[in-house]
């Protein structure tokens, strides 16, 4: 195999809330400057392209390594959402990616979760410690390698660099990734590597470049060999409307190539779509400022690159969804792409909540998340939510799934009207952030099950067994007045009583505590109470276990809702009352 055989590896930047992604990505994007003419670092449509010249240049010494890998292709935006959202065969699109970590705050919440991400997507990645040239006493030395830069620091601020790193080093050994400073690894495949960076001064940004084309060497030759006469297939970015050029297509190619005029197959909102390709355009170097015209027309683009693509008919195309060019083998190929749109990676179940994303690789990673919290999915879609959306959404009968979780997706005009004006009892849970969206609605169906749990027990008839106290008959009827022991389970005013037999003989009217008149009466406790009804020595007499009615609906109330809320006599109260009817109905109450 020849070294043109692979294509560029795809790199994301990922991290915390202003740790510098956009920064490191600015100072990448920017080192041009340092690598002299050799750098032609070139602005692709949604990514850059640095070549691999460029890379052994500011590299100086480390970049004399033997290379394979052509280059390294960046994603222009960084973060969850951009990562998330590019898939590429049913997983992250970008091959390698740099996790971002301010090396003065350490870890963050965002830092964590980006961590989960890479490792449920299995992507290979390395920290950049970034803002070493904020550390007390830290002397810059532009541009130069790491390893330089530190010896000429004092020993002071070589330790805070050193303590900050180690902070890293044991957080993430915490979280179960063996990892070190990169001048200390030997294995790739064992250690996760850390490279401390500066993007305000450069320092340490030609080693990242170089670990990172390590990286891609060691982890992902075999996907990286791609073939460079084959059809090319991408990933939709971005749909787009430009002015003069109508709904383009923003795509990263990943594989093969792509020809002005080839015929392509791209996943609409009502299924794949086959059109022709008008016109492949990338952006027009800076030099070229002056022409007019924004995008340069090529004839033809080879992976791995960004391109925008003119074409008929591409209005309802989906971002995030699969391109591919067509050769001759056009049904087969659209075929392909329904069966790459319909294999979304999402477990459904017969009932459960709405999910909507505007991408797929979002509704992915949304899904993923709910799944792990036992959260079931009825429906998962990518695009807005639609007046019928939330027609069949109130239809369904648990109230806990009458809901529908948007993450960047609008309600559309009328079916917002339909929630304004409550026409249908829909909640809709909205955020630009998936675990703040889940966390929403965790919030909400926790209070939702509190709430009904507390309604619940005040007006379900709750199980109990007593027994008449004896010496404690106090009137005999009219209402009878008697002492009694609970045995087990919560007596209440208010309710039948049963005898072992399941005969009903009187309602109990009034329970009392030391002359007080008291509501609930639990195991163990001893009580006077009064009972409408009855004749004490005619159906009850003094030491017979009697029962709590429950009535046949709320035992089953009981069984099927409530069961795991009830202590261990109210359970066995409930039982020994069932089991009276049971014996001859063997469905009663259930
Ligand atoms: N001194 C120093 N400041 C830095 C460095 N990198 C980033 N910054 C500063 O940190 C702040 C945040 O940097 P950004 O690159 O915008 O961070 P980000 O992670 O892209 O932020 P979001 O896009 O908001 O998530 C800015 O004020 C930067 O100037 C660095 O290496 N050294």
């Amino acid at each position: 195999m020849t070294e043109e055989h692979f294509r560029t590896p795809i790199v994301c930047v990922l991290g915390h809330v202003d740790h510098g992604k956009t920064s490191l990505l600015d100072r990448i994007r920017g080192s041009r400057v340092t690598a002299g003419e050799a750098g032609a670092i070139t602005q692709h449509i949604g990514a850059t392209l640095i070549p691999i010249d460029s890379i052994q240049k500011i590299s100086g010494d480390l970049g004399k390594m033997k290379t394979t890998v052509p280059g390294l292709l960046f994603i222009d935006t960084p973060g969850h959402h951009a990562f998330t959202t590019l898939r590429a065969r049913g997983g992250a699109l970008a091959d390698i990616a740099i996790l971002v970590v301010d090396v003065n705050e350490g870890f963050k919440q965002q830092t964590i979760e980006a961590l989960q991400i890479l490792r449920n997507c299995k992507t290979p990645f390395i920290i950049a410690a970034t803002k070493i040239d904020r550390i007390p006493g830290w002397r810059p030395q532009q541009n130069a390698g790491f390893l330089k830069s530190y010896k000429s620091q004092n020993e002071r601020a070589q330790t805070e660099c050193e303590n900050r790193v180690y902070e890293l080093v044991g957080k993430l050994s915490d979280l179960g990734f063996n990892s070190e400073r990169f001048d200390r690894v030997s294995d790739f495949q064992r250690n996760l590597v850390i490279v401390p960076v500066s993007s305000m001064t450069g320092e340490g940004i030609g080693d990242l470049l170089m670990v990172m084309i390590g990286l891609a060497q060691r982890f992902l030759t075999d996907g990286l060999k791609m073939t460079v006469e084959g059809p090319g297939v991408g990933t939709v970015l971005e749909v787009k409307e430009e002015k003069g050029l109508g709904t383009t297509l923003d795509v990263i190619l990943y594989d093969g190539i792509i020809n002005l005029g080839d015929e392509i197959a791209v996943a609409g909102a009502d299924g794949p779509i086959a059109t022709k390709v008008r016109a492949l355009l990338q952006p027009r170097p800076m030099k070229e400022i002056l022409i007019e015209d924004r995008f340069e027309r090529v004839k033809s683009v080879t992976a791995a690159a960004g391109v925008k693509i003119t074409a008929p008919n591409l209005e309802t195309v989906i971002a995030g969804s699969p391109l591919r060019v067509i050769r001759d083998d056009r049904d087969a190929v659209l075929a392909k792409i329904d069966q790459e749109m319909q294999e979304i990676n999402v477990k459904l179940s017969e009932v459960g909540i709405t999910v909507r994303a505007d991408t797929i690789g979002a509704l992915e990673a949304l899904s993923k998340e709910l799944e792990g919290k036992n959260i079931p999915i009825m429906r998962a879609e990518v695009g807005p939510v639609s007046r019928h959306d939330l027609i069949e959404i109130s239809v369904m009968k648990d109230e806990f799934y009458k809901t529908v979780l948007c993450f960047n997706v609008p309600l559309l005009s009328d079916a917002e009207a339909m929630i304004r004006d409550g026409e249908v009892d829909v909640k809709v849970f909205s955020n630009r952030v998936i675990y703040k969206l889940i966390d929403e609605y965790i919030a909400w169906r926790d209070e939702l099950t509190r709430a009904r749990e507390a309604k619940q027990f005040e007006t379900v008839v709750l199980p109990a067994k007593f027994s008449i106290l004896p010496g404690c008959v106090f009137r005999q009827s009219g209402p009878a007045v008697v002492g009694v022991r609970i045995l087990g389970g919560i007596l209440r005013p208010h309710v039948n009583v049963s005898t072992r037999e399941g005969k009903v003989v009187g309602e109990i009217k009034q329970i009392k505590l030391n002359k007080e008149s008291i509501q609930e009466a639990k195991e163990g406790a001893e009580v006077a109470i009064s009972i409408d009804g009855v004749i004490i020595g005619r159906q009850i007499d003094v030491g017979e276990t009697l029962y709590v009615a429950v009535p046949e609906r709320h035992v089953k109330v009981l069984e099927t809702e409530m069961y795991s809320h009830l202590n261990p006599g109210t359970k066995e109260a409930l039982e020994e009352y069932a089991n009276i009817f049971r014996k001859t109905e063997y469905f009663w109450g259930k």
